[in-house]
This record gives structure tokens, sequence and C-alpha cells, in this order.
């Protein structure tokens, strides 16, 4: 048994919360307990689940493990997270699934949930079995190419009619191939004067455009990864007010970085998608706020420093997101005011959780309810020193920044996952 003293559960006033198997039994004042955790006004949010997530293992390994990405989820607030396919060999089958999901487990720190790839081998040419991959263990009920865009309509149409008889997701990385061939920064001013390759804008718009109209054609339900501009947002707000099925994220990167980032060429403001102009940026915030875009998902994407300390063009795409999400989300969400803390619970929690049908987490924090909590001191600022990341790699755009919130305690199902920094 378990109290934690004198948290703030929203931010609301303070009380103290009993935790017994996992679950939590008592809410209230002056309780005590075989083992305290002083939280001294800690907001107490549901743990954080985060929809995309690149653990990077099987295959890359020198970057990314389950182990060290679970002890970095855990770090940062998160009892579960999606692992994108994208990995070598591609989770596109059940034993890939199964293993990810298993190891998941053996290292215990955050439900890590596979994400199968929805065509063989992420090569958009033919479905890969997604039957099969939501009837093995691993139960898989997100669907995505990410890192690449499933472009053909058809095999986009045929995979949401499948998905939708799963009742499963499909989280599409939105991005028309044949706009984006070469692309190297967001097409405009800053591109061209910096003579960078322009990945325009419409390449995401018009896909999902296409795949919202796909999505109400079938009846299915249709995710959108990484939103990063604000006719995106637009397309979303007309689809949403017509009811079609159609959820959104936008990564911590989108929120609060833009273009001017590229003035000194360093690649690791080198993301997909790219980092956009200031009103794009702007722009996500607000939808975020009034829920056009549903949620914040990391994208975290380790890499190799051979594979970023490079000139621009040969840098690969990404940036590490799983320990900084909270503070970005605090600096451009909270601090503004678009956000209270229970937006934040809704951004960071039980919106994704409900977008993946996860039953115990998002939940309220209440009686009889799991004790799977993020506490977080809202007052603390930190500096991101990217060596000192859980994370293999190191390749994070934050780097000397000072971040406002710090998570000081992660709970999954009443077990300690993280306390004071450090993984339990
Ligand atoms: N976001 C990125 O820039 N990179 C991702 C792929 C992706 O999310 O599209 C990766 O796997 O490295
Ligand atoms: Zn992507
Ligand atoms: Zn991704």
């Amino acid at each position: 048994m378990i109290v934690l003293k004198n948290v703030r559960p929203y931010g609301e006033d303070a009380v103290d919360i009993r935790v017994e198997d996992g679950v939590i039994t008592e809410i209230g004042k002056d309780l005590t307990a075989g083992e305290i955790f002083d939280a001294q006004g800690a907001v107490a949010l549901p743990g954080f689940v985060d929809l995309h997530t690149h653990l990077r293992e099987p295959g890359r390994e020198d970057t990314e493990t389950i182990e060290t990405g679970s002890r970095a989820a855990a770090l940062g607030g998160y009892t579960a997270v999606f692992a994108m396919a994208n990995t070598d060999p591609v989770a596109d089958n059940a034993v890939v699934v199964e293993h990810v999901w298993r190891r998941g487990r053996e290292v215990g720190l955050v439900d890590v949930h596979p994400v199968g790839a929805v065509t063989v081998g992420l090569k958009g040419e033919k479905l890969a079995e997604l039957g099969t991959m939501a009837r093995s263990q691993a139960n898989v009920r997100l669907f995505s190419d990410d890192g690449l865009c499933v472009a053909d309509p058809l095999i986009m149409r045929r995979a949401l009619e499948y998905t939708k008889a799963l009742d499963a997701v499909i989280a599409q990385h939105a991005e028309e191939p044949r706009l984006t061939v070469g692309a190297q920064a967001h097409e405009g001013e800053t591109a061209a004067r910096l003579g960078l390759a322009g990945w325009p804008a419409v390449a995401e718009e018009a896909i999902v455009a296409r795949d919202c109209l796909l999505a109400r054609h079938v009846g299915a339900r249709l995710h959108v990864c990484h939103v990063s501009t604000a006719g995106t947002v637009d397309v979303l707000a007309w689809a949403k007010a017509r009811g079609t099925r159609v959820s959104a994220e936008v990564t911590p990167h989108h929120l609060l970085l833009d273009d001017s980032r590229l003035a000194t060429y360093d690649p690791v403001n080198k993301v997909n998608p790219p980092l956009r102009g200031h009103s794009d940026a702007a722009a996500l915030r607000q939808a975020l706020a009034d829920g056009v875009v549903d949620c914040v998902a990391t994208d975290h994407a380790p890499h190799a420093p051979q594979d970023k300390d490079c000139e621009w063009s040969a840098a690969r795409p990404g940036m590490l997101g799983l320990q900084t999400a909270l503070g970005i989300v605090v600096k451009t969400m909270v601090e503004p005011g678009l956000l209270d803390w229970r937006g934040v619970a809704r951004v960071m929690s039980e919106r994704p959780a409900e977008i993946a049908g996860l039953p115990d987490h998002g939940r309220p924090i209440a009686v009889g309810e799991p004790a799977t909590l993020a506490l977080v001191d809202p007052d603390a600022r930190w500096t991101v020193d990217g060596a000192a990341l859980a994370s293999i790699a190191g390749n994070t755009p934050y780097e000397g920044m000072e971040l406002p919130g710090a998570v000081i305690a992660t709970l999954l199902r009443g077990r300690f996952t993280a306390r004071d920094g450090k993984v339990a």
C-alpha cells in the first residue's frame, strides 16, 4: 500500500491518494500507510499515452531499444506507448508484433503496444496481414506505415475497410510522395533562402483531405499522424463538422518550433513533416486547444550520430520526444493559457487512450480507478541535456533549452516506474 501525500489532481486542491493492489482506494486528507510518497503539491494527471513512438527494436538497437525507450517514456510521465512499425524487420506480421509486445512486458516500465504495418514491408503495394496481427497476443488495434504514406488510394480504401471490420484504426503519415521528391524543408521563404528543396504544405493537406473522404465513404476510422500545417487544421475541422470519424495528433516540436530554426543548417532540426512556418505553429496550438487536433504524440525518433551529424541533405529526419513532451506542452499550451491541467490530461492521456481503445489508461483520478498516474511539479524548471536523456541517441533540438514542468513520478497500476528523475 502506498499513500501519495499532498497531490493536486488536475491542479485542483491538494489531497492524499491511497493506492492498493494497483487501484486508487481512497482520496482524502491525512491518510497514512506503509509507504508514503510526499508529492509536495505536484499536479496529478492520468499517465500519458503516446500514440507515436519509434523504439527502433528490432533492427536499430544502436539508437534505441524497447528497454531504453521504455525508460525514457517512464521518465516522461508515459504509461503507454505505441511503437511504430518501421523497424527492421518491419512489424508487418504476428511474429514481430508479438516480439515487441513481449519485450515491452518483460521490461515492464510502460505498456508497449506495437503498431502493425498497413502494407507488407511498408512498400505500399500489398496489405499486410492485419487480421492476424489483430488476433495475435499483441492485440494490434493501430496500424500505420509511418515513415511512409499509404499513397495508393485503392490500398488505403481496402485498409480502411479491413480496419473497420477489426474495430481498429489506421494512423496515416500524410505525405503525397509525388509532391515531396527530394524535399528537404518546408516550402516557403526560408527554404528558398537557404537553397533547400521545398516540402509543400499541400503534400500533407491533399492526403488528409483524400483520406477523410475515403474514411467517410467507408465508414471507417482514420487517425492523422503529426499534423503540421494550418491548412490541415482547416481540412480536419471541415471533416469533423460533417461527421467523419477522424482524429489527429500534433507533435511537441510542431507546437513550439518553426522553420526559422533551419538557418544554422543543423540537422537536429530536420524532421518529417518539416518544421513549418510561424503561423502554422500558432494554428496548431489553437487547434489543440479547440479539440480540432485531438492529442499530442511525440513522434520520438532516435537517430545515430552518424545519421544526424552530417550535411543537411544526408541527415535522417526525426528527433527525440518522450522526456521533453510535457515540458513543451506546458511551455506552449499551459503557460500561454491555451490549456489548463484538465486540458493537458485530455490531450496527453484521455484522448489518445480513447483513440487507441485502451480501457485502463486515460482514466479519471477517482476511487476504483487504476493508479496509473503522472505527477508533475508545475513550478520546476530544468535544462535539457541530450546526453543525460535515457535514450541511446541524443538528437534533441531542445539542447540547452530551459523547460517548465518536471515529471517527479510515474505510476503504472500502482507501481512507481519513475521517481525523482530516476527509473524506479
Ligand atoms: N518523423 C521523422 O522525421 N522520422 C520518423 C518517421 C516518421 O515519423 O515519419 C523516423 O522513423 O525516424
Ligand atoms: Zn511520419
Ligand atoms: Zn513517426
